[in-house]
């Protein structure tokens, strides 16, 4: 008797599951996908160990282009390679994908993680301080902090750089504070300390997506991993807490001027905001955290790929000293803003980087309501990927697209393709708010380190033979870099 009043009750809970998703059901099951389980999905067919599992993925969703579904447990995933597609999912879903709950403990209210009617507040009252007049006072900070790079290689001329990236990451994390700030970084305790934690919370992310027990609640909850999670996320609040400090204690010393630029830059603004109650410290703080991260560890990483691949590229690279030495013909002095702009090799090798190893390859989104993406409807409910990586080599779009070659981005070329065929960014009005500051700060530091040593990268031929760490970001995991001072 009891057997069949269970059977009962399976069959009702899956017989309302199932109706309450019908539209979901009935859209994806004309899109094509992968053979998928019950329960399950097709989460099998992506399990891999972290060291394969970026190739695989991006292996299996290049053999399903353009439009596949599939799905992980209940989720819906829906992938597009198709740039009209991929403009109307950036324009119509603002809304994240309930994978980036995962970053909650550690940023919840954030631009990148809230929910749309937080983040419209949020990027209202942040958007100002990313306006092209206040971004162009940062550039002496760049230039400051691109000398302590010089610096710190003329200290160890010839010294194979093994992780290069934290050396550049430092310098980032620098420039960031000076610009988004006014805390004189040296007064933030602990700030390295924030390079460390940020990889160790990459790190435990990493374990817990590659065991699959740990991907339910209650044994993540139950596991030391998670204890640690925790400790990580409590000791980057700290750090950030010790930065507002200091902002607020800047904020009161001084003699208040709110028209000044330093008062529009991003702490000081939100800090003016918070007297006004128009944002929690809570808040600020979540934001603080965040910004700081997003700021210095995509520019490092973006810095650190383009020094690899110009270190393999050693003809590129010799076009860009080139250009270089005629824009800044005096080493003594530091390039000047109106330089920076007139290096368009530079930004043409820097854009091409950024689309071939997109640092930030995958984004996700949520459907709110159904988005018709001829001929499929892709349902209110489903996660939507959008696989950047794949979409910057896509043959249709960039021939010969493992080919590293700037000149895509000559005018002429950028304007035959369609505006969500290369998108690094992002796009619509949740693209990255600090484009134009990593764009500036990655092309003055790369200038800097350029006009001064010829890099190369050891045991290399082409940027095939890059290993990843793919975690949110794609990292170089085994570049080795040399540094020779150019002669004068
Ligand atoms: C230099 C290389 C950079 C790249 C390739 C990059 C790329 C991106 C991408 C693809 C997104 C969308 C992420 C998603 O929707 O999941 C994003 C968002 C964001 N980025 Fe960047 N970024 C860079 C630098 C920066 C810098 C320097 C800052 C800050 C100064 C910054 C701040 C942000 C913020 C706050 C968001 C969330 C925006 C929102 O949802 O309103 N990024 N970035």
């Amino acid at each position: 008797m009891l057997i069949w009043i269970f059977v009962l009750c399976v069959i009702i809970i899956t017989t309302s599951v199932l109706w309450k998703k019908r539209w979901l059901l009935y859209h994806a099951w004309k899109i094509p996908g992968p053979f998928s389980v019950p329960l399950v999905g097709s989460a099998f067919l992506l399990s891999a160990t972290k060291d394969n599992f970026f190739d695989l993925l991006c292996g299996k969703l290049d053999s399903w282009r353009p439009v596949t579904k599939f799905w992980v447990g209940s989720q819906l995933y829906i992938a597009t390679t198709r740039p009209t597609d991929v403009e109307k999912i950036l324009t119509n879903c603002l809304n994240k994908s309930p994978f980036y709950d995962n970053f909650n403990d550690i940023m919840k209210d954030t631009l990148l993680t809230a929910k749309v009617s937080i983040w419209k507040e949020h990027r209202k009252m942040i958007n100002p301080s990313f306006n092209l007049k206040i971004l162009n006072s940062y550039h002496d900070i760049f230039v400051n902090y691109s000398k302590e790079m010089v610096k710190f290689l003329d200290d160890k001329e010839g010294v194979e750089q093994t992780d290069f990236l934290r050396v550049i990451w430092e310098k980032t994390l620098d420039a960031a504070l000076a610009t988004l700030t006014n805390v004189k970084p040296h007064l933030v305790k602990e700030r390295q300390r924030t390079i460390t934690l940020t990889v160790k919370f990459e790190e435990i992310l990493i374990q817990r997506f590659h065991t699959f027990w740990l991907l339910i609640d209650f044994f993540w909850k139950l596991s030391s991993l998670h204890k640690e999670h925790k400790m990580v996320c409590q000791t980057a609040h700290e750090i950030a807490e010790s930065v507002i400090a200091e902002e607020y204690k800047s904020y009161e010393s001084e003699d208040r001027n709110d028209d000044t630029i330093e008062s529009k830059r991003f702490l000081p603004n939100l800090t003016n905001l918070n007297r006004t109650k128009q944002i929690t410290r809570e808040e600020i703080l979540e934001e603080t955290s965040f910004m700081m991260m997003a700021a210095s560890e995509t520019a490092a990483i973006t810095i650190n790929t383009v020094l690899t691949i110009l270190g393999i590229y050693s003809d590129i690279q010799e076009r860009v000293y080139e250009e270089l030495v005629s824009v800044v013909p005096n080493i003594e002095n530091s390039p000047t803003q109106e330089e920076i702009n007139r290096l368009d090799y530079l930004e043409r090798v820097v854009k091409e980087t950024l689309r071939l190893i997109t640092t930030i390859p995958f984004i996700l989104r949520y459907a709110d309501e159904d988005i018709e993406c001829d001929p499929y409807v892709f349902p209110a409910g489903s996660n939507l990927l959008v696989p950047l990586v794949l979409l910057h080599r896509d043959s249709e779009v960039w021939p010969d697209p493992e080919n590293f070659d700037p000149d895509r981005f000559l005018h002429d070329e950028v304007g035959k393709r369609h505006r969500c065929s290369y998108i690094p960014f992002s796009f619509g009005a949740r693209n990255c708010i600090g484009l134009k500051f990593g764009m500036m700060l990655v092309k003055v530091m790369v200038a800097t380190v350029l006009r001064n040593f010829k890099v190369r990268t050891v045991g290399m031929n082409s940027w095939k033979d890059i290993q990843w760490d793919y975690m949110v970001m794609l990292k170089t995991k085994n570049s080795r870099l040399r540094f020779e001072k150019r002669k004068f």
